[in-house]
């Protein structure tokens, strides 16, 4: 069967140490060249698990020597109040990554929010000119929470090439980018949904499981070839034995036996969005400063 050893745990925690020292590297290089990345986190409302979210991503920020700004809103904060502080940043040159905490209070249109963002200060990959460049192979920004599993797979697999893989869950945030990066990387793609026919069935011919469905354990055995490699993209916080636990959408005790390799929750995927964060933020100021640069140069022609 496999010859890797059956249910290497894929520490997330780990990767992400490495993808944020080489973010740390990079930003020393750009603060030589004159350029300080930061990022601004805007959350409306006090959903405590946001609270949780925001906080590490702007710690994780501070060690990596980006700067970081939260503006944080009341949950009764008005569609044009919350597009007026996109605006804002939007145009200050100094911020270079915009990122609004999802779910947005019920009131507010999501779409129009998202779309207002500068596409090249989007460092969740969610604006349409992005969601549309990664689906026409363009090198754009790119969702950090699919980005990090893409990672973990080529730390895990190298090329990825040929595999069946199958993704359960199609958010705009999850299931819909990872299946395109999925594809981009020459995977033949299976997407299950809460529609599907069959789906355990289908997700048992898999040779890399996703799984991004937002249920506690509902992925047991009966779902998974052996041999097969497994990222468990779920976070879900649940009451088990009087005490308050995060667990995943797999059930790991039971699949991990069956697996190649697989991740945990907590220590898997989660750090891994925030590190690839940090990396998108970068990015974008290295691509926005190049930009301006290039654009600083012709109007110097024009004016010769
Ligand atoms: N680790 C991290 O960094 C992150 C973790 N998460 C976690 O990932 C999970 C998914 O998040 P997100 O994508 O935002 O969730 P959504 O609720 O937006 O999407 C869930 C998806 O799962 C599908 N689904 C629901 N029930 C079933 C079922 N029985 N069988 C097959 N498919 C089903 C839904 O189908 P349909 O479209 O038909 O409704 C939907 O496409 C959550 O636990 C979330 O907390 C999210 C973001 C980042
Ligand atoms: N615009 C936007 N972009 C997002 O990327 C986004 C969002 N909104 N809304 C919420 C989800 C969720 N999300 C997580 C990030 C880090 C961990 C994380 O660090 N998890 C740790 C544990 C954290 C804990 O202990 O609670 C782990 O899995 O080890 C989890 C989940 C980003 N999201």
């Amino acid at each position: 069967m496999n010859s890797a050893a059956p249910g290497q745990l894929i520490d997330g925690k780990a990767v992400a140490a490495q993808v944020l020292a080489e973010v740390t590297a990079d930003v020393i290089t750009l603060k030589i060249e004159g350029i300080e990345p930061a990022l601004a986190v805007v959350l409306v409302g006090d959903d405590p698990a946001s609270h949780v979210y925001v906080r590490n991503k702007v710690l994780r920020a501070g060690e990596a020597g980006i700067r970081s700004l939260e503006y944080r809103l009341p949950a009764e904060a008005s569609a044009a109040e919350v597009l007026a502080l996109v605006a804002e940043l939007n145009g200050d040159a100094s911020v270079h990554g915009i990122l609004v905490q999802l779910p947005l209070p019920r009131h507010i249109d999501e779409t129009a929010v998202l779309q207002a963002i500068d596409p090249a200060k989007d460092v969740d990959g969610f604006h349409s000119e992005n969601v549309g460049g990664l689906s026409q192979g363009r090198d754009v920004l790119v969702p950090c929470t699919p980005a990090g599993c893409m990672r973990l797979l080529r730390d895990t697999l190298g090329d990825l090439a040929g595999k069946h893989a199958v993704v359960i869950g199609r958010s705009n945030i999850v299931g819909k980018p990872m299946a395109a990066l999925l594809l981009a990387a020459d995977c033949t793609v299976t997407v299950l949904h809460s529609r599907s026919k069959n789906a355990q069935a289908l997700c048992r011919k898999a040779d890399i499981v996703v799984a991004a469905v937002g249920r506690p354990r509902m992925i047991d055995a009966e779902w998974i070839k052996p041999g097969a490699v497994v990222i468990d993209v779920g976070i879900n916080r649940i009451e088990e034995d009087g005490k308050s636990r995060l667990v995943g959408d797999v059930d790991f005790a039971k699949v991990q036996p069956l697996t190649a390799a697989i991740t945990p929750v907590p220590g898997g995927v989660g750090p891994m969005t925030i590190a690839l964060l940090m990396q998108n933020t970068v990015t974008a100021a290295r691509q926005q400063h190049a930009r301006q640069a290039a654009s600083g140069t012709s109007l110097q022609a024009a004016t010769q």
